[in-house]
């Protein structure tokens, strides 16, 4: 409570006074005033004056004491810019407290409002019949990477969006509305300003958006592959070679990776698969077994195993007691230095095995940092707590490793088996671009409050098509009470998202300095920093550090840079994108997509444009 109740509750006043000081030195004033009177002492200070003449060396000392006088008196004076910079650091990340900020029934109905709209979405089902209602994970989920069904899919696709977002939308009309004023309490004019206040650059979309522009041309190139390939799988009248690409066709619920549709994308087919799904499960792997090799991974850089406790606590599967949990994956730190767990409903496949190493990316960040004050308890930015786990990963997901640890028999060393590794890493790690920065995108805009809610669904389907170049499959409008941004869990969850963005330029980054410690020579997509000390220490270091130096500076003690830069995954990729390029041209697969289905290519608009310059040029 405000410091003027408690001096009321004290002296029954709320104002500060200095009466009863006075008071109580009065007999001393009386006395100072008549001794100064009787010796004609000089009251005050005359600025003009001047002390006579002092010898040097008590000036020296003057000097020093006047020094250290100024100093205390500059602390004393409570200066903020004379704070130790590191104090002023804390105190500013104890100060804004995000949406706890908000007070009594403000508070209340933005946690009720949370809590409605992740019930919605953790317990939602879609029902093929009375009886039959399949649950996301791991029904629907598995349905959307293995059905080759345009109609199956539909129906999945269309039910899942049913049974989440129009429930929501009201909710999330007020809810936005309370985070907003909880972003003003924390002295950010919206919620998506304090979010992006946590990467301390003067332009978080502008920087993102720069990225983008980098990356686009891959990702135009890998989408209309993809859809080339899509279009002669379920032809033409289904997937318009020149249109967005339906969003339900790409084995996943959001259509944010494709790593599922590798089969029918796969360039080489002939060569030996690199899915180890079936290896898992042949080789009767379990959850916990899945999660050894992430450990495993991650102590021989060097880095800290994970406690006992992690072990007891951890939740590895969805519990067959009937219970309801979020299935979503995510992992805890309880922030006392010792708790960490993660809560997982694993599946025995590949993505799991890698969503594993993400997870423990996050355990290993809480176990690295533990010792530094609470408020430094966190990702240098968010997007580095979310790269951790991905960047080990791009080491484990090699062939060569999946086959150093048993789960592929036979690795082929050739530029056919190259282009089908890149492919599958593209499909997750290209194709999740543009989605990563769209989510935020249509976020910011609704907090800024640009995207009001009679739009929330055209907004978030104009951004799916100009920025992911994917469709529905079906209509979809806010008049008929959609709300499809609601059917992805980080929006009722409210967990931001453009982390994932960041995360999938900082990985690569990281991974491509890491590579270079630990004396890799091969390409850069086919290292694998495994048992490297030297690397582990690298990264462990910058672990350490948590959020207590601006993330340029914790970029730098792995990257040598202080600047996110596309140019790591743009190496990474090259092989492929080269490849694309021959690819499309050669079986004239059109790049890009526009919603009136016209596009040409860019020597057919030379060709038209020649045409009318020379018409008109033989008119006039
Ligand atoms: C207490 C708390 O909230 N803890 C945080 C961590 C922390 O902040 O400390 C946490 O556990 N968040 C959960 C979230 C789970 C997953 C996720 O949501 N992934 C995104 C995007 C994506 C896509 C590709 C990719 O390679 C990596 C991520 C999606 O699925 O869309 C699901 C599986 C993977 C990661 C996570 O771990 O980030
Ligand atoms: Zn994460």
């Amino acid at each position: 409570i405000p410091w003027q109740d408690v001096l009321e509750a004290m002296t029954g006043s709320r104002d500060m006074s200095t009466l009863p000081l006075q008071e109580f030195f009065k007999p001393l004033i009386t006395y100072l005033t008549a001794e100064n009177t009787k010796n004609d002492e000089f009251i005050g200070w005359d600025i003009n004056w001047k002390p006579p003449e002092t010898p040097p060396q008590v000036q020296e000392s003057l000097k020093s004491a006047a020094f250290d006088l100024e100093a205390r008196a500059n602390v004393s004076k409570f200066d903020w810019t004379n704070f130790d910079p590191d104090v002023m650091r804390q105190l500013q990340k104890i100060y804004y407290i995000g949406s706890s900020a908000l007070e009594g029934d403000d508070l209340i109905e933005y946690e009720n409002i949370l809590a409605d709209m992740e019930q919605i979405y953790s317990t939602a089902k879609v029902c093929e019949s009375e009886s039959i209602c399949i649950p996301l994970d791991p029904d629907l989920t598995r349905l959307m990477a293995t059905s080759r069904d345009y109609d199956e899919l539909k129906w999945a696709w269309e039910g899942w969006r049913r049974e989440t977002g129009p429930e929501m939308k009201d909710m999330y009309e007020n809810f936005v509305t309370l985070a907003n004023k909880a972003a003003k309490v924390n002295d950010q004019p919206d919620m998506g300003a304090y979010w992006r206040s946590w990467y301390e650059v003067d332009d978080l979309k502008a920087d993102s958006m720069r990225l983008w522009e980098q990356l686009r041309p891959f990702y135009e190139q890998l989408h209309a592959y993809v859809r080339g390939r899509l279009s002669e799988h379920y032809g033409e009248s289904l997937v318009d070679p020149k249109r967005p690409i339906p969003a339900h066709l790409l084995g996943n619920m959001w259509a944010q990776s494709w790593g599922n549709i590798l089969d029918l994308v796969l360039p080489y087919p002939g060569k030996t698969s690199i899915d180890v799904t079936p290896a898992l499960v042949d080789q009767g792997y379990d959850a916990l077994r899945m999660f050894n090799i992430s450990e495993e991974f991650f102590t021989s850089l060097g880095l800290i195993p994970s406690p006992q406790s992690f072990w007891d606590d951890t939740m590895f599967v969805k519990p067959t007691d009937g219970r309801d949990v979020v299935c979503h994956a995510s992992a805890w730190d309880f922030y006392n230095a010792k708790d960490i767990r993660i809560k997982m409903c694993t599946s025995i496949n590949m993505e799991d095995l890698i969503t594993i190493h993400h997870e423990m990316g996050h355990t290993q960040y809480f176990l690295q940092y533990k010792d530094q004050p609470v408020v430094y308890r966190r990702g240098a930015n968010p997007g580095f707590h979310e790269a951790v786990g991905d960047l080990l990963a791009l080491s484990v997901s090699t062939p060569d490793h999946l086959h150093q640890i048993g789960l592929l028999d036979t690795v082929e060393d050739d530029a056919e088996a190259d282009i089908n590794f890149l492919m599958s890493m593209a499909l997750d790690k290209i194709a999740f671009l543009p989605f990563g920065l769209l989510m935020d995108l249509w976020r910011w805009d609704v907090f800024e409050g640009l995207t009001t809610k009679d739009s929330y669904t055209e907004a978030w389907w104009k951004l799916r098509n100009d920025i992911q170049g994917v469709e529905a499959p079906v209509e979809r409008s806010d008049e008929a009470g959609h709300f499809d941004p609601g059917a992805k869990y980080h929006i009722p969850g409210n967990t931001p998202y453009i982390r994932y963005f960041i995360s999938h330029v900082l990985q690569f980054q990281m991974h491509r300095s890491l590579c270079e410690t630990a004396g890799n020579t091969r390409s850069l997509h086919q290292c694998d920093i495994y048992r490297s000390k030297e690397a582990g220490k690298k990264l462990g270091d910058m672990l350490k550090l948590g959020s207590s130096k601006k993330w340029p500076e914790a970029l730098e003690a792995i990257t040598g840079s202080r600047e996110m830069d596309a140019s790591a995954i743009v190496d990474y990729f090259k092989p492929l994108m080269t490849w694309l390029e021959e690819k499309n041209e050669e079986k004239g697969y059109v790049v890009g997509w526009s919603d009136t289905g016209i596009t040409m290519k860019p020597t057919t608009m030379v060709t038209v444009m020649l045409a009318v310059c020379t018409s008109w040029l033989m008119a006039v």
